[in-house]
């Protein structure tokens, strides 16, 4: 039987006295490929936030591993999110001044785990490793995504979670980075949660729900 490992049920966030986030319920089995897929404004980035634990929904559970994570205190949410949790953004979020390699072990250096063997094969399967030693400035946008993306399976997470992981390639690009996010879920086991308003990337996924005005429009499978 295939374990959940992420549970959100009946998640609600309200912004500026309104509801952003209505009602979502959603259950992420360990090796699911799940799209969010919704427009502008339909609360794809305030959900991301909260099923990453960077937020906390205003009524509702996220529960890890079956673990209710409202219960625990910052720290504990913390550790949780960094043990369990790989975010990749669309704006990359590299740090300048530290090389590819640097970035991408980051994770490694926060908790303390040190792989680099683990690192070694990411950025061989994601076919930078001539670039490990280049500081961002120097790289393209597609090679900026792939060392963001090495980064978030550094401590190989429970959970992928990428918020417009595409959204500054170009369609090819966007193909490759796709198929090397779907090879390398399968060599960490890893589940893997993408939030984008981009409809190219929804024939690749197992699972696409449809966020619009905060709410699960349709689900299908
Ligand atoms: N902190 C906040 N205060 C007030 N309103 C907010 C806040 N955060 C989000 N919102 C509103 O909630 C709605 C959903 O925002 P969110 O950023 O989650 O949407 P999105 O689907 O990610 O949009 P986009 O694709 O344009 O980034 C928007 O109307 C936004 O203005």
């Amino acid at each position: 039987m295939t374990e959940t490992v992420l549970d959100a049920n009946n998640i609600r966030v309200v912004r500026d006295g309104r509801d952003v986030i209505e009602d979502v319920s959603l259950s992420i089995p360990t090796d699911d490929q799940l799209l969010v897929q919704g427009p502008s404004g339909a609360g794809k980035t305030t959900l991301f936030n909260v099923l990453g634990l960077l937020d906390t929904p205003t009524d509702g559970t996220v529960r890890i591993r079956g673990e209710d994570t409202a219960s625990l205190t910052e720290r504990k949410r913390a550790e949780l999110r960094r043990e369990t949790l790989g975010f990749i953004f669309q704006d990359f979020q590299l740090i300048e001044d530290l090389t590819a390699w640097e970035n991408a072990a980051l994770p490694q250096e926060h908790t303390g785990t040190r792989d680099e063997e683990w690192l070694g094969t990411l950025l061989s399967q994601l076919e930078i490793e001539d670039r490990a030693e280049h500081y961002p400035a120097t790289l393209s946008g597609g090679e900026k995504q792939r060392v963001a993306i090495a980064r978030a399976l550094a401590n190989r997470p429970a959970i992928v979670l990428a918020d417009e992981p595409t959204g500054q390639l170009d369609p090819e690009t966007t193909e490759q980075v796709l198929d090397l996010l779907f090879r390398l879920q399968e060599t960490a086991n890893t589940a893997l949660v993408v939030i984008s308003h981009d409809m190219q990337l929804e024939p690749r996924f197992d699972t696409v729900v449809q966020l619009k005005g905060g709410k699960i429009r349709t689900e299908t499978a």
